[in-house]
């Protein structure tokens, strides 16, 4: 009977949360280490469907930075990191293609759908909808900065009531290059800038972003990302993430969240209650 109480008083909070969202373009980003077990996966889809459901347009961007080291090291094939970002040479980026649009775009697709959703699942390289430019051909290889993102694309998909699950890669044909590996933090806010995005949220494998004492932040301001940057709190996977939600504010997408995927249902604790969880950067 309690919990009944609780599920009915937790309804009746997020009603206004559901009204101010309808209609309303929301971009999730799936970070690699989100996606540990089939259980989270599971919540993860009961909560993109519950957002369709009452009226948001969800739109995914995935990562897999996780499952692309592994399958690098199953080939015995070196790889590093600068920055944050992933180091891709022509050998690198064979894998990380297969990894990201061959199996994890493809397996949210299907699992969204076995949930009954109309999930369809692209690259940049479909349409050429994102094109880039090597970011330091001699430093990073086949890492890309993008240049473009054709919104129509999406925004399309959108009005056909699919839900766009789209894979980190650009189009490179134009530069003769195979394609580029576009980290997945920098290529959500990239797609949420180009269709007018409400809010982004980043789902990612900490409780948002912490301080040296290991403290949750919960609103931090451009200003303060810088700090965190130079003295070396904010490293490695967490540079992008944070680049990737200024660019997003910056760009017009009102709210830029990072929070913790391993808690299930996170993603509705945030759209739909007041006190939301994790971390939000503003302007
Ligand atoms: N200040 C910080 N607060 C939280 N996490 C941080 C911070 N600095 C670095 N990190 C690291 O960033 C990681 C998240 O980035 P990443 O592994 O790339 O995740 P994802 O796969 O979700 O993109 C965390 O697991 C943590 O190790
Ligand atoms: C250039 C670059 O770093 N690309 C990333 C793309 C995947 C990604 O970003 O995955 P997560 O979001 O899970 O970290 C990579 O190769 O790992």
């Amino acid at each position: 009977m309690q919990k009944k109480i609780e599920t009915v008083q937790t309804l009746l909070e997020a009603l206004p949360f559901i009204k101010e969202f309808n209609k309303k373009i929301v971009v999730i980003k799936y970070g690699g280490s989100a996606q540990e077990s089939p259980q989270l996966k599971e919540r993860f889809a009961q909560d993109i469907l519950l957002m369709y459901l009452v009226g948001i347009k969800p739109v995914i961007v995935h990562g897999g930075g996780r499952q692309i080291n592994e399958m690098l090291d199953a080939l015995k094939i070196d790889t590093k990191f600068i920055d944050g970002q992933r180091v891709t040479s022509k050998e690198v980026m064979r894998i990380v293609e297969m990894v990201l649009s061959g199996e994890i775009n493809k397996e949210i697709v299907s699992l969204l759908n076995s949930h009954g959703a109309k999930a369809i699942g692209i690259s940049g390289k479909d349409a050429k909808f994102i094109t880039a430019r090597a970011k330091d051909f001699a430093k990073w290889g086949l890492t890309g900065n993008i240049t473009e993102v054709k919104a129509d694309v999406i925004v399309n998909l959108i009005a056909e009531k699919f839900i766009p699950v789209i894979a980190p890669i650009a189009d490179g044909s134009e530069m003769g290059h195979p394609g580029f590996n576009i980290n997945a933090d920098l290529c959500a806010s990239y797609v949420a800038k180009a269709i007018g995005a409400n809010k982004i949220i980043f789902l990612t494998d900490t409780a948002g972003v912490l301080n040296s004492n290991k403290e949750l932040l919960s609103t931090l301001t451009k200003d303060e990302v810088e700090a965190l940057k130079s003295d070396g709190t904010i490293h490695g996977g967490m540079v992008p993430k944070v680049d990737a939600c200024l660019e997003a504010i910056e760009g017009g997408v009102q709210k830029a969240h990072i929070i913790d995927g391993r808690i299930e249902h996170s993603l509705l604790l945030e759209l739909f209650t007041s006190a939301g969880v994790g971390t939000q950067i503003v302007n």
